[in-house]
């Protein structure tokens, strides 16, 4: 039987993993997160995502497979992390104001010298929004750990007017992949205890 790792220390990953009914334990990779210059997004979540999960795989022996994500905020070409300050916050928000941008989150699962991955896209458009309300948004505790400086999941789903995809994909880690990825790999073969 194959133990599950959750290579994570999102909160939200966490709960998101649970809600499957799958069991897991946590571990977490502390990586490098800059990106290579002129890296495309998608290129760029895919290799976080990998050296997340080969992080905790080096640390565990062959009866372990890890899970491992990473969400980006992508606009123009351009990847959105975590803001650093204040005023790369109130940057981004200008920047996502009134417009359509795009949430990747990679997916890996490794078992061993195995490897399998998928990635998932949603489009999220925000209302127009004024500096007092950017202001104020930032004034709370939700930006900063969060790519793109909102969390979908809090206050800042009152600044998205829509979405086309996966919601759970936004808060990071898409529920009906994660399954089928687990479930097609023999990681996990029963969702809340239905049989897969
Ligand atoms: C856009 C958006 C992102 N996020 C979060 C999901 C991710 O946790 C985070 C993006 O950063 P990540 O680097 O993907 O993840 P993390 O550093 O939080 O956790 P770990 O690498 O240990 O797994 O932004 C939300 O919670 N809500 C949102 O609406």
């Amino acid at each position: 039987m194959t133990t599950l790792v959750l290579a994570s220390a999102s909160p939200r990953r966490h709960e998101l993993l649970a809600t499957l009914g799958v069991q897991f334990l946590l571990d977490t990779a502390d990586i490098d997160e800059t990106a290579v210059p002129g890296e495309v997004p998608l290129t760029y979540v895919q290799r976080m995502a990998r050296e997340k999960a080969a992080t905790v795989v080096s640390r565990r022996d062959d009866g372990f497979a890890v899970l491992a994500a990473d969400t980006t905020v992508v606009i123009d070409g351009d990847i959105l992390g975590k803001p650093r300050d204040h005023f790369s916050g109130l940057g981004m928000l200008a920047r996502l104001s009134g417009r359509t941008h795009a949430v990747i989150t990679a997916l890996c699962l490794q078992r061993g010298d195995a490897v399998w991955e998928c990635d998932v896209s949603t489009r999220v458009t925000f209302l127009t929004l004024s500096r007092e309300v950017c202001e104020r948004y930032l004034a709370t505790s939700e930006p900063w750990d969060k790519a793109g400086g909102y969390g979908i999941q809090g206050l800042g789903g009152a600044l998205v007017s829509s979405i086309e995809g996966s919601y759970s994909n936004v808060v990071g880690l898409p529920l009906a992949e994660t399954w089928q990825l687990l479930a097609a790999h023999g990681v996990a073969t029963t969702l809340g205890g239905l049989d897969e």
